[in-house]
């Protein structure tokens, strides 16, 4: 689904990501690991073309899009939900999503329907402003936007962050149904190793933009992830 082959990155003239490979195999999850600073964004928005590759290669789907602009990435079927749960505040949670609906034709309205049913809380919100909205139900609009471009892979940045346990076990539940039902591929940044590796099959993790540890996920992974993470 998606390959990183030695992908060295960072902003202008100082690369902050540094020969960095992962595989991301179908309807399965990368989780990046690794403590702030260690380049994990980074590394997202290079696979999103949103940073230039300054060496190394970027294959989704078996073509090379190393230098393809994020436009035509997210119309190839990969879609970003970048940290902070971004929506567009003063629009409700329902014309949030219809903004993408629409471009969808057909489809887009039967993926709404579907992204509803994977947040079923977002139903009751359709008709609130998504600046009022909790962190959590603004970070189930922001996948279950990203959902409706209908992806075979969703890149997202720490979507736990700042959420309350009892929402981020909803969202775990969405991302695992979306990977198990729809085949959709994920790779997920996140500081939450435990919470990560219940989910992921393998994982990385990064530490001053170097990969220094790297394995399978599951609850057998915890320790020598945070070992890593610890040096
Ligand atoms: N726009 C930018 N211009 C220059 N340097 C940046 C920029 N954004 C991030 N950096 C630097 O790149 C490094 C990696 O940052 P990055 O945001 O990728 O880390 P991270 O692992 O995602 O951290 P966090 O967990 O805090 O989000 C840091 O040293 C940061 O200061």
């Amino acid at each position: 689904m998606l390959q990183l082959d030695s992908v060295t990155c960072g902003y202008g003239r100082v690369s902050v990501v540094f020969d960095v490979s992962l595989q991301v195999p179908d309807a399965q999850m990368v989780a990046v690991l690794g403590n702030n600073g260690a380049g994990k964004t980074t590394l997202l928005r290079a696979v999103m073309g949103l940073l230039p590759v300054r060496t190394g290669t970027i294959t989704f789907d078996g073509t090379n899009i190393t230098k393809m602009p994020t436009n035509k990435r997210v119309r190839r079927g990969i879609a970003y939900v970048p940290q902070g749960q971004q929506s567009f505040g003063q629009l409700t949670a329902r014309e949030n999503l219809k903004l993408i609906a629409d471009h969808h034709g057909a489809a887009g309205a039967r993926r709404m329907a579907e992204a509803l049913d994977l947040f079923p809380a977002l139903r009751d919100l359709l008709g609130r402003r998504a600046g009022l909205l909790s962190g959590g139900q603004r970070q189930q609009l922001a996948i279950a936007r990203a959902l409706i471009t209908g992806p075979q892979l969703i890149v997202l940045d720490e979507p736990t962050e700042g959420i309350q346990p009892n929402v981020v076990a909803e969202i775990q539940a969405a991302i695992s149904t979306m990977m198990t039902e729809s085949g959709i591929s994920v790779l997920m940044v996140e500081q939450h190793v435990g919470y990560a590796l219940e989910m992921a099959s393998e994982f990385i993790v990064l530490a001053s933009g170097r990969v220094v540890s790297t394995g399978q996920g599951g609850a057998d992974a915890v320790e020598q992830a945070r070992a890593a993470m610890a040096l």
